[in-house]
């Protein structure tokens, strides 16, 4: 099995091939400068925020194009089997670069479909080193993928996935989420500031 395409051997599910009308990924004028951290979307979030424990603490960084770097370091507490990474937060910090990608398209989007290939096993303390890259759009769907490298940016790949991910409102949170976490984040003027500059999505 091929480890160094990104794609993968396969496409995977029909749902995540482009249609053959998908436009190319459109970097916003206004985002973050190629080499820039991202910084948290939402300080409780599981991959991302500070306020998680037992969290990743994952960094993205904007790339050229649309497309992100990131790393991660697995704790003790992300194991599976004793002494190596849970197949489910591997593919956490794959959903989590993969959503930091719509940062650079200055979108709202959450993952409709998420594939992970395991090709290698993760140890605890290793970092892990991610890719993620916009592949095309089309209306609301947005089509990812991501490789994750061990031992170093250009390392063996150790897990990749493909993704779609499906533009949302604002309204999609204030709707579907737990009341005490939206009246705590729409009292955050931060988390306000931040979803704002999505809003005006020209
Ligand atoms: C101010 C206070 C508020 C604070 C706000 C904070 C802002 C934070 C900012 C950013 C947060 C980002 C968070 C990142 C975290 C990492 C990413 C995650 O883990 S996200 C969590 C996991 N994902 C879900 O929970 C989605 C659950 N699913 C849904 O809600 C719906 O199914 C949804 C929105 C995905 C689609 O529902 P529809 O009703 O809007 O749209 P339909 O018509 O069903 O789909 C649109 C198109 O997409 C295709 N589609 C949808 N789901 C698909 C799927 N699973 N597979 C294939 N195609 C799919 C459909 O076939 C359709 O395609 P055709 O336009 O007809 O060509």
């Amino acid at each position: 099995m091929s480890t160094e395409n990104p794609r993968g051997p396969s496409p995977g599910h029909p749902a995540l091939i482009p249609p053959a009308d998908a436009l190319r990924p459109v970097r916003h004028p206004d985002a973050p400068a190629p080499g820039e951290l991202l910084g948290t979307h939402y300080d409780h979030c599981f991959g991302c925020g500070g306020a998680q424990p037992h969290g990743l603490h994952l960094q993205a960084r904007a790339g050229d194009g649309v497309s992100i770097t990131a790393e991660f370091t697995v704790q003790a507490a992300h194991q599976g089997a004793p002494g190596l990474a849970h197949g489910g937060v591997l593919t956490s910090a794959l959903d989590e670069t993969l959503g930091s990608l719509n940062w650079l398209l200055r979108t709202i989007a959450v993952t409709g479909r998420l594939e992970t290939d395991f090709v290698r096993p993760v140890p605890v303390d290793t970092q892990l080193f991610l890719q993620a890259e916009v592949t095309a759009v089309a209306g609301r769907k947005i089509y990812s993928t991501a490789v994750g490298r061990i031992g170093g940016p250009a390392g063996p790949v150790a897990v990749r996935a493909n993704a779609l991910f499906i533009e949302v409102k604002v309204d999609h949170f204030i709707d579907n989420g737990r009341q005490v976490e939206i009246q705590a984040a729409m009292a955050d003027p931060d988390q306000i500031r931040r979803v704002r500059a999505f809003e005006v999505n020209p």
